[in-house]
């Protein structure tokens, strides 16, 4: 396995947020995490990525501990997580805020080699490269995050609600931009409220709520259980 998470709780302040979750992702696979608000979904995102601490359990990546790992290192190890709200540095040019995401490839060769790949995935960056990011739509500040997060060649990519607040345009740039990366091999986590989309696009599925996994499975098992429908869209609505 790729990315174990076993048994997780983390708290805020002594309160639960996740609570004895279990998550699997094996190499190459994509896998979507979806819940309603509240559910644990972006601790549990920011946990893998050593961003939050945990409380107890126990997250292995290839088999190696990394729940008491740095961020820098868990993104050193293969960790890339594009965090909710997207984080772009508005003033800074496309390309200024590409080569953030890439501090440890301090060798220019190897930045380059990185800005040409991300260029030739997303072509919009590269026709925007210096461009203040901030002048971009929100589908393609969206991309951008993503490729920010992909210029370490990550061997884990989760992202957290990428389709938060753009128009279904962009929800679907997006998310084409995903079956390009799962083309190229890279294992995706992608964290959801609710989306037709995440199914369409997703091997398996985690359906969280009160910090733990309620259901779980490969999507077409799950979408012929009478039960799932219900239990994924019924109280979160869809996008
Ligand atoms: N910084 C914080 N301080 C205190 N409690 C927090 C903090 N962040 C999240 N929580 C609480 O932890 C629980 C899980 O929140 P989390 O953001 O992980 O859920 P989520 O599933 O990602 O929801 P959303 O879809 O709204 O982002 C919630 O009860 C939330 O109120």
């Amino acid at each position: 396995m790729l990315l174990e998470v076993k048994n997780l709780r983390v708290d805020y302040h002594k309160v639960p947020a996740v609570r004895g979750l279990n998550i699997e992702i094996a190499q190459g696979e994509v896998v979507c995490m979806v819940g309603p608000n509240g559910a644990g979904k972006s601790t549990t995102a920011m946990t893998i990525a050593g961003v939050k601490r945990l409380t107890s359990g126990q997250i292995l990546l290839d088999g190696v501990d990394i729940s008491r790992t740095t961020p820098e290192a868990v993104a050193a190890m293969g960790v890339s997580l594009v965090p909710e709200g997207r984080r772009i540095f508005g003033r800074m040019s496309v390309r200024e805020n590409l080569l953030i995401g890439a501090p440890l490839a301090r060798k220019r060769g190897q930045q380059a080699q990185s800005l040409d790949r991300m260029y030739e995935l997303f072509p919009i960056l590269e026709q925007r490269r210096d461009q203040p990011a901030g002048q971009m739509s929100g589908g393609e500040q969206q991309q951008l995050a993503i490729a920010r997060a992909m210029m370490t060649g990550p061997r884990l990519l989760i992202v957290d609600e990428p389709s938060l607040g753009l128009a279904p345009q962009f929800v679907d740039l997006v998310f084409s931009t995903f079956v390009r990366l799962r083309q190229e091999g890279v294992t995706i986590l992608v964290v959801e409220q609710s989306s037709r989309r995440a199914l369409a696009l997703a091997d398996r599925l985690y359906l969280v709520r009160s910090g733990g996994v309620v259901m779980e499975g490969p999507v077409d098992e799950l979408t012929s259980n009478a039960g799932f429908e219900a239990a994924y869209f019924g109280e979160v609505g869809t996008r």
